[in-house]
């Protein structure tokens, strides 16, 4: 634990803000992953630094937490082998990406860190999920996104890797990181909830019913309330789990909120409802880590989406209005 660093926040955040930490660890090792190539079109990989530059540190800081270390995985930003038509898109990239952002993951973990991992495109979260797995037994994660990503190779309309990794977590994909010890199957159906759904595939839809997989879409969003989805969202993933992962897509907001994605949806998530949401969670004291994906600084508006971001990620730490 950086001391120095402890001390210098701690003057930072004053007064009321720290006294309010569920955090299970006062150390965020920022992992950034600068990786777009899983994506739909280029721009995710400028993702982490845009993060950085709207003020991450500085808002980690004021909560009186240490960023324990700051890593940038090396990630290729070329294919080394031409793409095939309506093929899997930039597979062997995808697995180095995930062999080493798993490999931070569970470094950071090991070290008695909170895992802060910076998309990128939402295929890094396939190492991050991998190496939360080597730690835990039985991680609970909820996956906030307009999408499913439960795409297979073979049922993949796209050939986009960002919209499989739930399916590669879950041992469904024939793209996985077996060979990772700890890491096979790393996701159990019972334990991953989505919130904010809005844009299935036919094959996703009938995955989420075969695996009874615990879905909030935008539309028990609006009937029952954010408060109520959390609630319930905990029910699954907070009871009998050993830690909550969060996967937070950018593109689970409303895209007037967060135009800076690759592949918006109308119709999302408000910024209060980002925002409650994650204060909920952060009040549970369970979080042990999460993923920030998809910021996409080339459809964004004065770094707008970056900002949120970066707000976002303050409330789940723990950050108070008061
Ligand atoms: N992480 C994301 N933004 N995923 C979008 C996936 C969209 C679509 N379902 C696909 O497979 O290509
Ligand atoms: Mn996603
Ligand atoms: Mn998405």
């Amino acid at each position: 634990m950086g001391n120095n660093d402890m001390e210098s926040a701690g003057t930072l955040s004053a007064s009321n803000e720290t006294s309010q930490l569920h955090l299970r660890h006062h150390d965020v090792a920022v992992i950034k992953v600068p990786f777009g190539l899983g994506g739909a079109r280029g721009g995710a990989e400028l993702g982490p630094d845009e993060l950085i530059t709207a003020g991450l540190k500085r808002e980690i800081a004021s909560l009186g937490l240490n960023v324990s270390k700051e890593i940038r995985v090396d990630c290729p930003s070329e294919s080394v082998a031409p793409i095939e038509r309506n093929r899997v898109k930039y597979l062997s990239e995808v697995r180095q990406v995930s062999e080493r952002v798993c490999n931070e993951v569970s470094g950071a973990i090991a070290e008695g860190t909170f895992p802060l991992v910076l998309g990128g495109d939402h295929s890094v979260a396939i190492g991050s999920l991998a190496g939360l797995s080597a730690h835990y037994s039985n991680l609970g994660v909820i996956w906030f996104d307009a999408h499913a990503d439960l795409n297979t190779e073979e049922r993949s309309l796209s050939g986009n890797m960002h919209g499989m990794s739930v399916a590669a977590a879950l041992g469904h994909s024939a793209f996985n990181l077996s060979h990772i010890p700890g890491a096979g199957t790393f996701l159990n159906p019972s334990n991953l909830v989505y919130i904010g759904l809005r844009d299935l595939d036919v094959y996703e839809k009938e995955q989420i019913r075969a695996l009874g997989i615990k879905s909030f879409t935008m539309h028990d969003i609006d009937r029952m309330g954010i408060q109520q989805v959390v609630e319930q969202a905990l029910a699954v993933v907070g009871e009998g789990t050993d830690g909550i992962h969060i996967s937070f897509d950018m593109d689970c907001l409303d895209p007037r909120e967060a135009p800076g994605v690759g592949t918006p949806v109308p119709g999302g998530l408000n910024y209060r409802e980002a925002h409650f949401a994650l204060e909920l969670l952060a009040s549970t004291n369970q979080v042990t880590s999460m993923d920030l994906v998809e910021v996409n600084p080339l459809f964004d508006q004065n770094r707008h989406t970056a900002r949120l971001g970066v707000e976002l990620i303050a409330s789940l730490l723990g950050k108070r209005i008061l």
